[in-house]
């Protein structure tokens, strides 16, 4: 089975309580349309994953971020393909993540978690989540 490798990006920022906020965004187009994901996508040969998310979100949201640590990497079997995917901390630098190929997005407190359907690769992911930003 092929190999697709993907990075995404879990935007966290605070709101008016001071609690952890995190950034989620339904897709617009494809098999997975629907679902909900972080914003990302493939790296393309020569880019190492910081750089392929860095131009992922401005592309797809046209906002700057600051790429942190690596939460995960997932290893999920869709049906047709292998997923690995790199998922980083992010935070925004400079923008206003303006929705240009997603339905829609939301952010999302720890207890909201569950709230969208995440495509089920990422369910490992919200689980992991859902402890660091516990402390
Ligand atoms: N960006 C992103 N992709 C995810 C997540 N979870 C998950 O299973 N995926 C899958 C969906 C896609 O098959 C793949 C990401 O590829 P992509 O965003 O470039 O999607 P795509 O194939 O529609 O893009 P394109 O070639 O048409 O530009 O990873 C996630 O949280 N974020």
């Amino acid at each position: 089975m092929k190999t697709i490798r993907v990075v995404a990006a879990v935007i966290k920022d605070k709101n008016a309580n001071g609690d952890p906020i995190i950034f989620a965004t339904q897709r617009g187009y494809g098999d997975l349309k629907g679902g909900w994901e972080f914003p990302g996508g493939k790296i393309e040969e020569g880019e190492t994953p910081k750089e392929a998310l860095r131009r992922e979100i401005m592309e797809e949201l046209d906002t700057k971020i600051k790429v942190g640590d690596l939460i995960d990497t997932i290893e999920y079997d869709y049906p047709t393909f292998h997923l690995s995917m790199d998922c980083f901390w992010s935070e925004i630098e400079e923008g206003d993540l303006v929705l240009k190929e997603h339905e829609a997005a939301k952010w999302l407190t720890r207890e909201h978690l569950d709230e969208v359907a995440w495509l089920p690769a990422d369910v490992t992911l919200i689980e992991k989540i859902r402890e660091e930003i516990s402390a």
